[in-house]
C-alpha cells in the first residue's frame, strides 16, 4: 500500500516539478534533470513525487561523477547535494530549505518501498551479506531506472551506469577467481635478475616494487598504485619481461602487449618513458634476453585508438563480439578512466586476457561518472593480503611481508593489488614529495583546521632556503586579487622563455621546412616548462579570466611580448579566443582526421609562405608536436582546429596525465566545492621541478585541504565490502 501522502507533504507530481523549476532557475538541478522525472512521468506512468525526485537527483548525481544516487547518504546529509548553490542567486534560501523539507518527513524504508513499485525501476536489492556473491542479470527488464545495492545502502541508477559497472564487477570478478598457477622456480629465477641493481647504477632495491610484480604476474587483473616517480613503469616494464620470459620459457609464441593511457598525453609521456627502460631492462643473466627485450612493445596508443572508435558514435569496433587481439593489455593513468570507458575497455578484451591497471590513486578522477581506480584501491594502502598470497610472495621475491599488511580475511581483489611507497623521483623530507604527502595522505586530518594550515606554511617557509633541486621547490605567494604584481611577475617569468625563443629565435623567409620545424621545436619545449593551473573555469580566477588577464600582462610592459592585436579584426577583449603568434593552444576533443588528442598543446606561430607570384607572407599555422617520438612537428591550419582553447591557464582536470617543470596552481579567493584535498593534490604532483602555489584567502586553503572528492558508486562496496565513508562527500 502506498504510504500516505502526507508523507510527502501532501504533493502532487505536478507540485513537484513546480519547485524543481525553480531548482533549475538556481543552477542547482540542470534543466535535463527534470526533464528526466518529466520523462518517467509521462511515459512511465510514475505519479509519486518521492519517485520523481529521486529520478531528478540520480540524474543530478551522474552530472557531479557520481554513478549513482546513495538514498540513505541523501536522506542523511541533503546539504552535500546542495553544495553547489551559489548564494547571491535569487530564491537561494528557498531551494536550500527545499530539499531537507522535503525528505524529513520520508523515512528510507519508505522511500525503498516506492521506488520498488515503481513502473520505471528495477528493483534489485539484494540482503546485504550477498552483496559480494549475488550475480546479477540483466534480464528482459529494461525500466529506465535501477535499484539496487543493500537495504542497508540502496543506490538508485540510470540503467545506462549500472549496466556499466555490472559489466565491471563481472570482468574482474572473472578475473580473480583462481590465481594463476606459475612455476616458483622460474618466477625466481626472473625476478632477481630483473630486479638487481645493475653494476654502477643508481637503481635501489625496492621491496615493493618486486612484491606488486609477482602479484601482478599471478593475477589476470592487477592494479599497481603509487604516486608519482614510485616506479610504476619501472615495475611494469619488468612484469612485461617477466611474463614474456615465462612465455617462451615454455616455449609459447610471445604474448601479444598493448600499451594505452586514457589520454594522448598521457600516451606519449609513457611513450617517451618506456622506451628508455625497455632498453635499459638488465637481461644480460637472462636466457634469451634480447628475444624477450624485442618482445616488449614501446608504442602507447589511447584507450580510444586502442578500441578502434566509429566516427560519430559511442561505439568501438572491439567488443564482446570482436574483441581486441591481444594477451595482455596495460592501461597508465587509469584514475582518468571512467565507468563507461572501463566497461567498454573490458568488454573488448577476451576472458582469459590480462589487464593491468597502473596509477596514482589519490589524483582526481575523470570528470565523468565514476572513479574506478580509486574504487579499486581503497584498501591499497593497508593491503590485506591473505597468509596464503604472503607466503607465496615472499618464495619468489624473498621479501617477507610486514605483518600489518597480513588479514586472512583478505579479498580476493586485495590479492591483486600493490601500493608503491616510495617516490624516486622527490626525497621525502621536503619540497615537493614532502607538500604532496601532507596534502594527501590524510596527514592533516586528526589536527584543527588553523594547525593544518600552519604545517603547511611551515613547509613552504622551511623549502624557501633549502636549494636541493631533488627535492622540488616549493613557493606559495599569496595575492591581493589577480591584478596582485606578484602574479605579473610570476606568468611574465614563465611565459617569457619560449616567447622571447619565438621571437629571437624566427628563422627568416628563406628558411626551410628542418629549421622551422627546429624552432618550433624548441619553442614547444621552452613552453613546457612552466604552467598555470586553476580549479574553476569561469570568473576572474578561473580559465576564462586568468587567459584574459595574461594576454594583458604578457602583451604590455618594458618588454611586450605578445601582439594580440596585430590582427586588426580583432579586439582586445576576445583576444584569449582570437588568434596571435605564441597563443598556446589545447586541444580539447579528439579529432582524429587531425590525428589531435584531448590534452595536445600546440601553439600558433608566423611562418613564412611562398605565394604563387614568388612573394613571401607571413601566416599564422599551429606547431604539434608529431606525437609519433620521432620528435617532428605538424604544422596545422588554425582554421581546422575545431575544439581549441587558450591554455595560458589550464584547469587540473585537463592537466591529468601531463607535467610541467615548474607548475604554479591558483586557487580563488571564495570557497568552491570544486576545491578538494585530490584538486590540490593533483597539481602540486604534475610539477616536475618547482610547484607554486597563489591563494588569497587562508580559509579558502583550509577549505580545499579539508574536502576530499567523493565518488559514490557500487563498485567499491561490491568488490572490497568497504563503502567510502560518506561523511564528507561532495
Ligand atoms: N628502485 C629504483 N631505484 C632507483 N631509481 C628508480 C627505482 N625505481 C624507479 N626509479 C627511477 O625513478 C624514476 C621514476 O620511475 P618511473 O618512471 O618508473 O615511475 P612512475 O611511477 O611510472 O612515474 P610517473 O609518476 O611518471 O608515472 C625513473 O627515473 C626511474 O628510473
Amino acid at each position: 500500500m502506498r504510504p500516505r501522502d502526507e508523507e510527502f507533504g501532501g504533493m502532487t507530481a505536478g507540485d513537484l516539478f513546480f519547485r524543481l523549476e525553480t531548482w533549475v532557475e538556481t543552477g542547482v538541478l540542470r534543466a535535463l534533470d527534470l526533464a528526466l522525472a518529466r520523462f518517467v512521468h509521462m511515459q512511465c506512468g510514475e505519479t509519486d513525487p518521492a519517485v520523481l525526485l529521486a529520478v531528478a537527483l540520480t540524474s543530478e548525481r551522474n552530472a557531479h561523477g557520481h554513478v549513482c544516487l546513495d538514498l540513505e547518504g541523501t536522506q542523511r546529509n541533503p546539504d552535500a547535494l546542495l553544495a553547489r548553490l551559489r548564494n547571491d542567486v535569487d530564491k537561494a534560501e528557498e531551494v536550500r530549505r527545499d530539499l531537507p523539507g522535503l525528505l524529513a518527513p520520508l523515512r528510507i524504508t519508505d522511500w525503498i518501498a516506492r521506488l520498488s513499485r515503481s513502473p520505471a525501476i528495477d528493483s534489485k536489492l539484494v540482503p546485504d551479506t550477498a552483496i559480494e556473491a549475488t550475480e546479477v542479470t540483466e534480464g528482459e527488464d529494461q525500466s529506465p531506472l535501477v535499484l539496487h545495492g543493500t537495504p542497508e545502502r540502496p543506490l538508485l541508477y540510470l540503467r545506462r551506469y549500472w549496466r556499466d559497472e555490472q559489466r565491471i564487477r563481472a570482468g574482474i570478478d572473472r578475473r580473480l577467481e583462481d590465481a594463476i598457477e606459475l612455476p616458483e622456480e622460474d618466477v625466481k629465477g626472473l625476478l632477481d635478475p630483473l630486479f638487481a641493481p645493475a653494476p654502477g647504477s643508481d637503481a635501489q632495491v625496492d621491496a615493493w616494487q618486486r612484491v606488486a610484480c609477482a602479484l601482478a604476474a599471478r593475477n589476470a587483473f592487477a592494479v599497481i598504485t603509487g604516486g608519482p616517480g614510485t616506479g610504476k613503469t619501472t615495475t611494469v616494464v619488468r612484469l612485461l619481461a617477466l611474463l614474456q620470459g615465462l612465455s617462451m620459457g615454455r616455449g609459447e609464441p610471445p604474448l601479444r602487449i598493448r600499451l594505452a593511457a586514457p589520454t594522448g598525453k598521457a600516451a606519449a609521456r609513457l611513450n617517451a618513458s618506456i622506451a628508455g627502460q625497455v632498453a635499459d631492462l638488465p637481461l644480460d643473466a637472462i636466457a634469451e634476453g634480447e628475444r624477450i627485450r624485442a618482445e616488449i612493445p614501446t608504442q602507447v596508443t589511447t584507450l580510444h585508438r586502442l578500441l578502434g572508435p566509429i566516427p560519430d558514435s559511442r561505439h568501438f569496433r572491439h567488443h564482446a563480439g570482436n574483441p581486441l587481439p591481444a594477451d595482455l593489455v596495460v592501461v597508465d593513468e587509469a584514475s582518468m578512466i571512467d565507468v563507461e570507458m572501463m566497461a567498454r575497455l573490458l568488454d573488448a578484451l577476451r576472458p582469459e586476457v590480462r589487464l593491468i591497471l597502473l596509477g596514482d590513486k589519490d589524483q582526481l578522477a575523470s570528470v565523468e561518472a565514476g572513479a574506478v581506480l580509486g574504487d579499486l584501491c581503497q584498501r591499497a594502502r593497508e593491503a590485506h593480503y591473505r597468509p596464503q598470497t604472503a607466503d607465496w610472495l615472499q618464495r619468489v621475491t624473498g621479501q617477507p611481508i610486514p605483518s600489518i599488511h597480513l588479514d586472512p580475511e583478505g579479498r580476493p581483489l586485495d590479492q591483486a593489488i600493490a601500493m608503491l611507497r616510495r617516490s624516486y623521483r622527490f626525497k621525502p623530507e621536503g619540497g615537493i614529495g614532502a607538500l604532496a604527502e601532507l596534502v594527501n595522505a590524510g596527514m592533516l586530518d586528526q589536527r584543527p583546521v588553523t594547525d593544518r594550515l600552519a604545517a603547511l606554511k611551515s613547509l613552504f617557509e622551511r623549502q624557501q632556503s633549502d636549494l636541493d633541486a631533488q627535492l622540488g621547490r616549493i613557493a606559495a605567494i599569496r595575492l591581493r586579487d589577480t591584478q596582485d604584481t606578484s602574479f605579473d611577475d610570476l606568468v611574465r617569468d614563465g611565459y617569457a622563455g619560449y616567447l622571447r625563443l619565438m621571437r629571437d629565435g624566427r628563422p627568416d623567409d628563406q628558411a626551410d621546412r628542418q629549421t622551422l620545424d627546429d624552432w618550433a621545436s624548441a619553442v614547444l619545449n621552452e613552453h613546457a616548462g612552466f604552467q598555470l593551473l586553476t580549479a574553476l573555469r569561469q570568473g576572474p580566477w578561473g580559465v576564462e579570466g586568468l587567459n584574459r588577464r595574461i594576454i594583458d600582462v604578457l602583451s604590455t610592459g618594458d618588454e611586450p611580448l605578445l601582439q594580440p592585436r596585430a590582427n586588426p579584426a580583432q579586439t582586445f577583449a576576445n583576444a584569449s579566443e582570437g588568434w596571435f603568434a605564441g597563443r598556446p593552444l589545447l586541444v580539447t576533443r579528439n579529432d582524429y582526421g587531425l590525428r589531435l588528442m584531448n590534452g595536445d598543446i600546440g601553439i600558433a606561430l608566423e611562418v613564412p609562405v611562398r605565394q604563387t607570384d614568388g612573394a613571401v607572407r607571413r601566416v599564422l599555422r599551429v606547431a604539434f608536436p608529431s606525437g609519433d617520438g620521432t620528435g617532428g612537428i605538424r604544422w596545422i591550419l588554425p582554421s581546422r582546429l575545431m575544439a581549441v582553447e587558450t591554455v595560458f591557464a589550464m584547469t587540473v582536470h585537463k592537466a591529468q596525465g601531463s607535467e610541467f617543470i615548474h607548475t604554479a596552481l591558483i586557487l580563488p579567493d571564495t570557497p568552491n566545492p570544486v576545491l578538494t584535498r585530490e584538486l590540490v593534490y593533483t597539481g602540486i604532483t604534475r610539477a616536475r621541478k618547482t610547484f607554486t602555489l597563489l591563494y588569497s584567502q587562508d580559509h579558502v586553503l583550509a577549505d580545499a585541504l579539508n574536502r576530499r572528492v567523493e565518488r559514490v558508486s557500487g563498485l567499491a562496496l561490491a568488490l572490497t565490502g568497504a563503502p567510502r565513508d560518506a561523511a564528507d562527500r561532495q
